[in-house]
């Protein structure tokens, strides 16, 4: 592990239902055997990507740690992507879906060693009109579900389970898009368009094999029908999935255009609905510190 004078520890008060003291505790301790000091710094949901440039700004921070969900590693990652900071991984979401993609460790000491280690990887940014994505967007019936989820007072996986059955009576698939990419024009019908940077939405779901999240390139995956078999054989990992059902685009820009204004999230977040996404890749953009068995081997 390497030397440490300052730490700056970026914590998500409310992510995952989860009382934090224990873990704050365990990093500050972690970081002082390595000679440093920890600053902790408790997101507000108000200014927070100010606030995280202030602390680099005013003192010499070596490295960024997260302990939050996905939405609390977007708004560090949006803070400090122009810089050559590392940021290291603490899950501590309901939606860990990047903290997977990037075999992150389960459990806690492991979390903090990789957070705080050598071993790293230059990630892709997707930039999905303006705002930042790290593995997972979509349009359809995925963000519908988020939509929902967001506006019920149950968390956790019961939350999203429960929102499924009117998620899917109140959808209004099939979609239309409109998809134009350097190289080709296309209209589609499907229930769900998603941009991936990686392979896994963090349910654990393996949508998309061909997805490395250092390779300068996404995906458009076409969801074109709505069929149990396949949404099964997805799920158990089964990947060569029948290209009746999903249709796969990689490109570094692209431009979609739906008819109706359609649910659209980004990276486990529900933005609103939109009728256009201008997405591009902004490639190698940020340092994540990452455990060995996430780097992929050429
Ligand atoms: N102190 C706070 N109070 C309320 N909301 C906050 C606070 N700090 C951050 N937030 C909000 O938390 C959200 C990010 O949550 P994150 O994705 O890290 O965790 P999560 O547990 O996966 O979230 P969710 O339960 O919504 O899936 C952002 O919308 C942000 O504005």
């Amino acid at each position: 592990m390497e030397e440490f004078k300052e730490v700056l520890l970026v914590v998500n008060p409310i992510s995952g239902d989860l009382n934090k003291e224990e873990m704050i505790e365990t990093v500050q301790r972690e970081v002082a055997t390595k000679g440093g000091i920890t600053h902790v710094f408790e997101t507000t949901g108000k200014n927070d990507q100010e606030k995280i440039n202030k602390y680099v700004e005013d003192f010499t921070i070596d490295r960024i740690l997260v302990a939050g969900g996905d939405g609390t590693i977007n708004l560090v990652a949006e803070a400090v992507k122009d810089s050559d900071l590392t940021i290291g991984i603490i899950p501590a979401g309901s939606a860990n879906g990047l903290a997977f993609n990037l075999n992150i460790p389960r459990v806690l000491k492991d979390q903090i060693e990789v957070a705080l280690g050598k071993t790293s990887m230059d990630l892709d940014i997707l930039c999905l009109n303006n705002t930042i994505c790290l593995h997972m967007s979509d349009l359809g019936i995925n963000a519908e579900l988020i939509q929902n989820y967001e506006n019920s007072d149950l968390r956790g996986k019961f939350g999203y389970l429960l929102q499924s059955i009117p998620t899917l009576i109140k959808s209004e698939f099939p979609f239309q898009f409109s998809i134009k990419t350097k190289n080709i024009e296309v209209e589609k019908e499907g229930i769900l368009l998603c941009f991936a940077n990686a392979k896994k939405y963090g349910t654990g779901a393996n949508i998309n094999p061909l997805g490395e999240p250092n390779d300068g390139i996404f995906e458009i995956l076409v969801f074109k029908k709505f069929d149990i078999i396949e949404i099964l054989k997805t799920l158990r990992n089964e990947v060569e999935s029948d290209a009746e059902f999903v249709e796969v685009i990689q490109t570094t820009e692209a431009k979609v255009i739906c008819k109706k204004p359609i649910a659209f999230q980004i990276d486990g977040e529900f933005i609103g609905k939109e009728t256009e996404i201008d997405i591009k890749i902004l490639p190698q953009k940020l340092r994540v510190a990452v455990p060995p068995s996430a780097i992929p081997t050429a």
